[in-house]
């Protein structure tokens, strides 16, 4: 089998999505998803101009050697563009090596592991009676593990809360990134966050009790003794874990956190490699990898990674934002179906322009999440569709204190 051609499609439905469609000369095809929020054309162009000329006649089955041969040819490492536009080559790869065999993806990776994937939802409110609200209605749509997210008093816009009003108009946690021509401005204060979230998972214990799993994301927005004392006074509400509880990039800062409290912790959504974790991972500092298998170079590079976590007792968290497509999803799904030390996935539902672009076969249904049995990943991507939503610029908002210093959004 050899690749004839490969397509970059970037179509904006409800937000922007990069796809990559492979096809063969014996009419297989494959798509992979290499959307990276924000900086979308960055990948399309990097797919287009260095890559696709170079897949051209290659043979679709040899995905470990197409691998290397893009990580390693490029001279230049890891970062996101470059991790995204690998997992889109991948990711298409296996998608037609699946059908190729005429098997759901999960198959090949050593088949099922377990009969449904646990996936939360993003619950959030401004006060406690829209947050009760919002975990209702989540609870009502079939989650069994709900992420809490709140304003906090004295903050006008907070990452991660519905209701609050967005730019350009849309629900905020449904898509972030806002169609502006600048990116929003949002207003941070990390003290009055710290006094005021534990009381918020005190008051969804007593309203909720103590089975439901809950979680939280601190966005990368605290130092390290700052989520040190926020995971310890969110131990006694027992959560499944706490998210980027400090900025990415200082791995050591996790050593801190950890002598301090026994919250589990999750991180890695912002990382695109298994370099990124060395550290978190073999001094088991984190208890989740969060990786997208968009970001981090498709299911080649995850199922390694994972493996990896794997002998420290590290779970995966995969990533699945909106911002994710539908076929990033649904590959994210077969593999966490595959792999031993699977622990959740997050869940956000697309809306109804995505699902119109993008058909899919995965299901949700009393907390689980299945790929199901077609060949492949089992995602299709109507072309039509995709070209009546042309791409539209559309940034993540950023954060100022309140003495104007720009901080971790
Ligand atoms: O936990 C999460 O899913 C978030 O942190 C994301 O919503 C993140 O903000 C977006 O992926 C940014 O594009």
């Amino acid at each position: 089998m050899k690749i004839i051609a490969a397509d970059v499609i970037v179509a904006s439905p409800d937000r922007n999505f990069v796809t990559l469609k492979i096809t063969t000369d014996e009419g297989i095809t494959g798509l992979g998803d290499g959307t990276l929020n924000g900086r979308e054309l960055a990948v399309a162009s990097y797919l287009a101009d260095h890559v696709v000329p170079l897949l051209i006649g290659r043979d679709p089955h040899r995905i470990e050697d197409t691998w290397q041969f893009l990580y390693r040819s490029a001279y230049w490492r890891r970062g996101p563009v470059t991790m995204a536009a690998i997992a889109a080559v991948d990711v298409a790869l296996w998608d037609i090596k699946a059908k190729a065999a005429g098997m759901p993806l999960y198959q090949l990776l050593g088949g099922a592991s377990r009969t449904g994937i646990m996936a939360y939802g993003h619950a959030s409110g401004r006060d406690l009676p829209e947050l009760f609200d919002s975990i209702r209605r989540h609870l009502e749509m079939g989650y069994r593990s709900i992420r809490v997210q709140t304003s906090v008093p004295g903050i006008n816009a907070v990452y991660g809360v519905a209701a609050q009003p967005s730019v350009d108009g849309k629900r905020y946690d449904y898509e972030p990134a806002q169609r502006t021509a600048l990116p929003a401005e949002e207003d941070w204060d990390t003290r009055a966050y710290l006094r005021h979230l534990p009381g918020v998972f005190e008051a969804v214990r007593g309203e909720f009790g103590p089975d439901l799993p809950l979680l939280h994301d601190g966005h990368h927005r605290m130092t390290p003794i700052q989520a040190a004392r926020l995971g310890k006074a969110l131990e006694p509400y027992d959560l499944f874990w706490l998210e980027d509880c400090t900025p990415a990039e200082n791995q050591e800062a996790l050593r801190l956190v950890r002598q301090h409290t026994t919250t589990p912790l999750a991180i890695g959504e912002v990382f695109n490699t298994v370099w990124d974790y060395q550290t978190l991972i073999r001094e088991q500092l984190i208890d989740y990898v969060r990786s997208a298998v968009t970001h981090t170079g498709g299911i080649t590079a995850m199922r390694k990674l994972l493996d990896y976590a794997a002998q420290y007792q590290i779970k995966s968290g995969i990533h699945g934002p909106t911002d994710i497509s539908p076929v990033g999803m649904a590959a994210a799904l077969h593999l966490d179906l595959a792999i031993h030390n699977f622990g959740i996935q997050e869940y956000m539902q697309h809306g109804p322009a995505t699902n119109e672009v993008f058909r899919q076969s995965f299901t949700f249904s009393d907390g689980y999440l299945h790929p199901g049995e077609l060949p492949g990943i089992g995602v299709d991507l109507d072309e039509e569709a995709a070209a009546k939503f042309p791409y539209q610029p559309a940034y993540l908002p950023f954060n100022r204190l309140k003495d104007g210093t720009v901080h971790d959004w």
